[in-house]
């Protein structure tokens, strides 16, 4: 497929992943990421399922098991921070502490996923593409730079707020369910001097929690409030959703000391727990990916494993379909929907926000391990070895 050349939109984990399997398949890639890195950030996320699978064919696992957050246990409170429950046994974010899913902090996935594409793949950081036409000879991008250049495919792969997806399928609001709720995640000192714990708040209206990190060093706050109604905010400008956040939560558990930190904080990430819904991920030369195409919220805990899964088996389809994009993206879509459908669901389902007791926190992962495991890979010939293109 070299020659096949495929712009991908977006640096994270879905856009890496897709460069890591479409150079392992033969493509021509170039990645464009608006940052001017692939961005650090965010809060323990997890790989479980079939996502564990996919990472086994890229060979990382034993890099992500080193990576895995060193979690003791975890417990919750109500807001006046009297403790529900606690557990050694299990996380609210990670699950089952023993068992063979991986937690681990957003930025380390992205620094490994970085790594295991190397310098094979062209990058264009602080970059953006600002249009797209496409004709039979292919997909003319122009990016915000100026600069002008054709490709066969192009993977939207920029996130919740997708620029592609803009471009090419319609505004966000044509695709996007609101699910009630805001959230902000910032690194902290570790002002409760937490020791490889996390502890979380369930109250009405807000909610969240605290999570040491880096051998204590420091806490990732995770803060939440609920708003019925989608608010109108810019989402470039991180001081404004720093202030939406102070504002809408009140005097709830820690939450007004650990705000105290927020305004230094260097890795704000902000945004609406919201789904992207949509009756076709493709169009023409274009294809969607991860929380682009099928964002399921961090309600669904399944963000990064779907965006994973998903990479693998757009790349394995379109290496299958031999050039053929339109049968490659029908495949992918084929292959996915159910999985992505049932991923979805999860963040729906009622009783997710109400964890009061242990026993409603083994329902939700049991749920959670069993739509995670629903998918069976496909193997993709011809792939090239892992032990071969990693360096
Ligand atoms: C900084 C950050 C922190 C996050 N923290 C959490 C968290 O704590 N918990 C959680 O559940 N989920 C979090 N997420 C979302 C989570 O990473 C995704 O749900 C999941 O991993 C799927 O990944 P994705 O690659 O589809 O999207 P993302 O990880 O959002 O990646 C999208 C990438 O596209 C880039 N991009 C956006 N617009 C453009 C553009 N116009 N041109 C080029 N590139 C563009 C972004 O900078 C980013 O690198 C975070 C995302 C980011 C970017």
């Amino acid at each position: 497929m070299r020659n096949t050349p495929v712009l991908i939109s977006g640096a994270g984990i879905a856009g890496l992943a897709q460069a890591y399997w479409l150079d392992r398949y033969g493509f021509d890639v170039t990645v464009v990421e608006r940052a001017a890195e692939p961005r650090p950030g965010g809060q323990a996320i997890d790989v479980r399922g079939t996502a564990l699978d996919v990472a086994e064919r890229m060979g990382i696992v034993a890099d992500l098991r080193r990576l895995k957050t060193d979690m003791r246990g975890s417990s919750l409170v109500d807001g006046t921070g009297k403790e529900l429950y606690s557990s050694t046994e299990r996380t609210l974010t990670g699950g089952v502490l023993d068992g063979p899913d991986v937690e681990l902090m957003r930025d380390d996935l992205v620094v490994l996923l970085r790594e295991a594409v190397g310098d094979r793949v062209e990058y264009l950081f602080n970059d953006s593409i600002a249009a797209i036409a496409q004709d039979e000879e292919g997909a003319h991008v122009t990016f915000e730079s100026g600069a002008a250049r054709s490709y066969d495919l192009v993977v939207g792969a920029d996130g919740l707020h997708s620029n592609v997806r803009r471009l090419v399928f319609g505004p966000e609001t044509d695709f996007i369910r609101h699910l009630g709720m805001y959230i902000g995640v910032y690194t902290a000192p570790n002002f409760l001097g937490l020791d490889r714990w996390q502890t979380f708040c369930m109250e009405d209206g807000v909610g969240g929690g605290v999570m040491s990190a880096r051998g204590n060093a420091e806490v990732r706050v995770y803060v939440g409030f609920a708003s019925e109604e989608p608010l109108d905010y810019d989402y470039q400008d991180i001081e404004a959703q720093k202030r939406l956040l102070a504002d809408n939560v009140g005097d709830v558990w820690i939450f007004p000391t650990a705000l105290k930190y927020v305004w230094d904080a260097p890795d704000f990430y902000f945004d609406a727990m919201v789904q992207i819904h949509m009756g076709r991920w493709s169009r023409g030369r274009v294809v969607l990916l991860g929380d682009a195409g099928y964002c399921g919220s961090p309600m669904s805990g399944q963000g990064t494993s779907m965006a994973l899964v998903g990479a693998y088996v757009l790349a394995g389809e379109l290496a299958a379909a031999g050039g053929d994009h339109e049968a490659g993206f029908a495949a992918y879509e084929a292959e996915l929907r159910d999985f992505v459908a049932q991923n979805q669901a999860l963040a729906l389902v009622d009783d997710r926000d109400r964890l009061e007791t242990a026993g409603d926190a083994d329902d939700a992962i049991a749920r959670l391990t069993e739509v995670a495991r629903s998918l069976t890979l496909k193997d993709y010939a011809p792939a090239g070895d892992p032990a071969n293109v990693r360096r």
